[in-house]
């Protein structure tokens, strides 16, 4: 099994840049479906959820070819169904925009249950009720999620939780249904942006995306187009607070600073010295940090998918810092990894209780999600002595080439 092995106590220097944002990504990858046309799609992030992504696509019968480059052509014109009864669906979360996707262009469509990160039970059941309110049928048998429609006609929509992927493929879904769909108490993380200015790249006609109500007038028909995904602001992020773990100095290219302000202000707060250019954000971590309380928060809080990394930091941060997770139900397993490198952190229900120690000791550890991955990056970075981290598969997911990023900028790092 791969492993990431790092010698800790290095500062990160240097430059760094940011690939494209995986939850962006992944749902314009599979929204190409609905132009049923060619489609070039830029800055898509090397990472293992998009090369299993463009193999289902392609096992769904369309021409795909990603380069190295992060670029993908890709024509969905020869998809003839919306059927994939396969495990390699389970292998990421996104998976589950196959539902929005493939009942808007084919009234039909069957995927079994997402996978994803264990970071409790994930529901899906606002997307199911969105589905419905359009005219879908939708049933749940043994895992597998079918969905068919005779026609989808808008309706108004109220999600009962803010809900990223709710608010993805309903849009989806919506977009060539008869009529207006109005979603209110949508999602406003840059992604839910980033796609529908996707989609209304196609001839789409989606309004108000970025803000809690969505509008989205039906079309009858969508054409190919060319796209660039937006930078991920939760690799800058991580990026961010590994500066600030090593006492680093680090400019972080290539991303949307204003996307990053929930970060920034946090770190602000924590004492690193933070400064926003137009495409880029300059860490100083060479001062003392102050400890910090966190809320996760639906964007523009403070992102449950920083919580972990942010965590880590914290835990050597003198004085007490209160973590409370409200957006994901059981993101702290990773605690007990961190613990085994030393940090005095303890859990109650959906807070931790971080108390500062004077340092971390390198350790055998695991990852148990990507972002716990990470968490655990952050703290071999900081810690003294080797750090091995197993489980590395869960990283892969979403960070493009953090080993050679990692390297470039002065860690001691390697993957065996
Ligand atoms: C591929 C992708 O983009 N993943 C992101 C997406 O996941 P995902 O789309 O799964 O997350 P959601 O925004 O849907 O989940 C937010 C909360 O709503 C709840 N919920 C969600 C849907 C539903 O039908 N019913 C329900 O109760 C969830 O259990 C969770 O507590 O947003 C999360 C929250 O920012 C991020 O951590 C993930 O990185
Ligand atoms: C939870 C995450 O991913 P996914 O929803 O793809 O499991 C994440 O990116 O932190």
């Amino acid at each position: 099994m791969d492993k990431i092995i790092i010698e800790g106590g290095n500062k990160l220097i240097g430059e760094v840049n940011i690939s494209g944002f995986k939850n962006a990504a992944l749902p314009i990858i599979i929204g190409t479906v609905l132009s049923g046309d060619k489609c070039r799609i830029e800055n898509l992030p090397m990472i293992s959820d998009v090369s299993n992504l463009t193999k289902i696509m392609g096992m769904l019968g369309a021409d795909v070819k990603l380069d190295r480059n992060g670029i993908l052509d890709i024509d969905t014109n020869n998809i003839e169904k919306c059927v994939l009864i396969d495990e390699i669906t389970r292998k990421m979360r996104a998976s589950y925009y196959l539902l929005g996707a493939g009942l808007s262009r084919f009234k039909e469509v069957e995927v079994l249950y997402p996978g994803g990160c264990d970071i409790g039970v994930r529901p899906i059941d606002q997307h199911i009720k969105g589905f419905e309110a359009l005219g879908a049928k939708v049933e749940i048998d043994h895992g597998v999620i079918k969905c068919s429609a005779e026609k989808l006609v808008g309706s108004k929509i109220y999600l009962d939780v803010v809900s990223v992927g709710a608010t993805i493929n309903i849009m989806m879904a919506a977009t060539m249904a008869e009529g207006t769909t109005i979603i209110e108490n949508a999602a406003k993380e840059p992604h839910i942006v980033d796609v529908a200015n996707f989609i209304n790249t196609m001839g789409g006609d989606i309004r108000g995306a970025g803000t809690d109500v969505i509008k989205i007038n039906g079309v009858e028909k969508l054409h190919g187009c060319n796209y660039s995904v937006i930078p991920d602001q939760i690799e800058a992020g991580t990026y961010m607070i590994m500066a600030a773990g090593t006492k680093g100095n680090l400019l972080i290219k290539n991303v949307i600073p204003v996307h990053l302000e929930p970060v920034t202000a946090k770190l602000r707060e924590v004492g690193v010295e933070v400064i926003e250019y137009g495409d880029s954000i300059q860490i100083d971590g060479d001062f003392d940090l102050k400890n910090v309380n966190i809320k996760t928060l639906p964007y523009p809080g403070f992102p449950t998918d920083l919580q972990q990394p942010m965590t880590a930091l914290l835990s050597t941060v003198k004085g007490t810092s209160i973590v409370t997770e409200t957006v994901s139900e059981s993101r702290f397993k990773y605690i007990d990894e961190l613990k085994r490198m030393g940090a005095d952190i303890s859990v109650d229900g959906s807070t931790a209780i971080v108390k500062g120690v004077d340092k971390l000791m390198g350790a055998e550890v695991r990852a148990t999600d990507l972002r716990a991955g990470a968490a655990l990056v952050v703290a071999g970075l900081m810690a003294e002595g080797t750090t091995a981290i197993g489980e590395i598969q869960h990283i892969e997911r979403g960070y493009e080439d953090l080993v050679f990023k990692l390297k470039k900028i002065g860690a001691n790092v390697k993957k065996v």
